[in-house]
């Protein structure tokens, strides 16, 4: 089966896409390459991180090369974390300190006024041609506690739409049908199998 690499050392994210490719490409991420260092995500928006982590490392490897970038937005606190998303509470990107902080921010907001999405930026680069983006986002409100232990990140605090279940009460192939990064991923698929 043919490769894709993935701008990416999130565990959680690599998950999801190798799912998501199932049957169609052997997903590699920089979790294979351990030596490569961190890109610096310095952009103000999702596509701004997104492009910048896909062309350094399609620059550095001559290949294509995939990367998403993702993030909790929540109306209440103007759209925070956003792009900020993975380092809220620090810059060791702890996900229970990320989500204790968001908790403590929403502290007494009422239910109708916890709305949120995640959103997900995919961009495409390959060598000599024009990076191109997919976006995906996922709407739902922010509880009061944690529920669920399925998933990664954000998802033990965010209730996915009208149901009653957070994305960690979800299995990889229930979260796979609705989220922000499955709508993306479905965008690019359909790309690929055109070119
Ligand atoms: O499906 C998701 N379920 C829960 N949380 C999620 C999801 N998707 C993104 N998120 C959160 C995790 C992290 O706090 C931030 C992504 O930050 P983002 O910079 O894109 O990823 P990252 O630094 O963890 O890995 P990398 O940059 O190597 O891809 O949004
Ligand atoms: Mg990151």
């Amino acid at each position: 089966m043919k490769e894709l690499l993935i701008a990416t050392s999130n565990k959680g994210k690599v998950e999801d896409f190798k799912k998501l490719f199932q049957g169609m490409y052997e997903v590699k991420s920089l979790l294979d390459y351990p030596h490569i260092p961190d890109i610096i995500e310095d952009g103000q928006t999702f596509q701004d991180n997104a492009q910048k982590k896909a062309e350094v490392l399609s620059t550095a490897l001559n290949e294509t090369v995939v990367a998403d970038d993702s993030g909790l937005v929540i109306d209440a606190l103007n759209g925070r974390p956003g792009v900020f998303s993975a380092r809220y509470a620090g810059e060791e990107k702890n996900d229970q300190a990320n989500i204790e902080k968001v908790l403590e921010d929403l502290r007494g907001v009422a239910e109708q006024d916890r709305t949120a999405r995640f959103v997900c930026t995919i961009a495409l680069a390959s060598p000599n041609k024009e990076t191109i983006f997919f976006e995906g986002q996922c709407e739902g409100f922010i509880s009061h506690e944690q529920v669920g232990e399925h998933g990664f990140g954000y998802d033990p605090i965010f209730y996915v739409g009208q149901t009653a279940k957070t994305m960690a009460q979800l299995t990889l192939e229930e979260k796979n049908e609705i989220s922000h990064r499955a709508r993306a991923i479905e965008q690019l698929k359909d790309y690929l199998l055109g070119e």
